[in-house]
């Protein structure tokens, strides 16, 4: 199966651009994740590359093949929707009978049929209408036919949302088996930072028309390279603060605290930064412990004004200087609302972003 690659795309809609000089490689038979919030763009390169939507500058190639050029139906590509595309009045073994892209003798094609839905497990499903099937299992059956057509190019618009959350976690793993069992170079668009993270091979970020960065979940996740990376990514999401250096001093006017320079900090460092602080990278002292929090950070303090636990996972608020920023701990350090907490932030736990980059 081709490599899918974005040349240079643009895309304006009533001289509003939409896809502004976007460049993207999915790698053969890789499932990669577009992550964007709404109105980002995501859509419109799924229909670029499906051959849907006609583009304004740049190429879309398959491998070697150039597609530009070609009409949707010659680019042998699978676009599944969020709402499930069967046709109402086909049972779901004719949804899947019709989904072939070219000419196959029915026995092929019951075989390729009997694959898909032993692969989505919708055997007991075939010969109901789509009415009589479930949300989740509208959505195996969706998938089904992107089986049966066996494409070289799979696209995913949004694939999991308005599924309630056990559904939603089985059918995680029934795109990821499906995609294991027929591979093919796939893209997942999503605004869910969590459903990139666990789905993806690699995560690429668009942001307003533009791909901001293309890695592994672990990198975007631990090595952002802006603000709008690091927010994409992560729940609860990441802490952000205003910073300034100077004279080797940081200022953090949100945590009402200073420190020296360390190596840490970025090598032009002088002028405003944004600071991006991940929940669970914070230490809070634990009261009841007499070791002290090792030296070698970002150091203040802060009243606690929030306490919940959740999957095991101790969630706090601190307010400071009007700030709220949230922390993760594990159950065992015991914290209670009002209470003033000392808390620390290993230098390597902080990600600098210049401001207004
Ligand atoms: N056919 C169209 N005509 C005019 N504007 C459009 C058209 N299609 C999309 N747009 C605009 O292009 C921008 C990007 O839309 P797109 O659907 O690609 O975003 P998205 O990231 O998929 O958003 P969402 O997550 O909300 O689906 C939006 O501002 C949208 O209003």
């Amino acid at each position: 199966m081709p490599a899918i690659y974005l040349d240079h795309v643009s895309k304006s809609f009533h001289g509003k651009a939409v896809l502004r000089d976007l460049n993207l490689e999915v790698r053969d038979g890789e499932y990669l994740v577009l992550l964007g919030e709404s109105g980002s763009g995501k859509t419109t390169t799924l229909r670029a590359i499906a051959g849907l939507e006609p583009i304004n500058g740049g190429r879309v190639r398959f491998g070697h093949v150039d597609v530009t050029d070609l009409p949707a139906r010659k680019r042998n590509v699978s676009m599944v929707f969020q709402h499930d595309g069967l046709y109402p009045h086909l049972s779901i073994r004719d949804n899947l009978s019709i989904a072939r892209n070219r000419k196959i003798d029915s026995r092929e094609l019951q075989s390729r049929i009997e694959q898909a839905a032993t692969i989505l497990e919708i055997k007991p499903l075939l010969d109901r209408l789509p009415s009589q099937l479930s949300g989740g299992e509208l959505r195996r059956a969706a998938m089904a036919k992107s089986i049966v057509r066996q494409a070289d190019v799979r696209l995913l618009d949004e694939p999991l949302s308005a599924l309630d959350a056990t559904v939603r976690h089985q059918f995680q793993h029934d795109l990821l088996r499906c995609h294991h069992s027929q591979p093919a170079s796939t893209i997942h668009v999503t605004h869910d930072g969590n459903e990139a993270m666990r789905m993806a091979d690699r995560i690429a970020v668009i942001d307003q028309g533009e791909i901001v960065q293309v890695d592994t979940p672990h990198n975007i996740y631990h090595h952002p390279c802006c603000v709008s990376v690091a927010k994409s990514i992560g729940s609860p999401p990441i802490n952000l603060l205003d910073a300034s250096l100077k004279d080797n001093q940081v200022k953090l006017s949100d945590l009402d605290c200073s420190a020296s320079r360390t190596e840490s900090w970025p090598n032009d460092c002088s002028g405003d930064f944004v600071v991006g602080i991940r929940p669970e990278a914070f230490r809070v002292r634990d009261t009841s412990s007499k070791t002290p929090i090792p030296v070698g950070g970002l150091r203040f303090s802060a009243r606690c004004c929030w306490v919940a636990e959740f999957s095991g996972v101790m969630h706090l608020e601190f307010e400071t200087n009007g700030k709220r920023i949230t922390v993760l701990t594990s159950p065992e350090i015991s914290v209670r609302p009002g209470e003033l907490q000392d808390i620390e932030v290993p230098w390597q736990n902080v990600h600098w972003f210049p401001k207004n980059a």
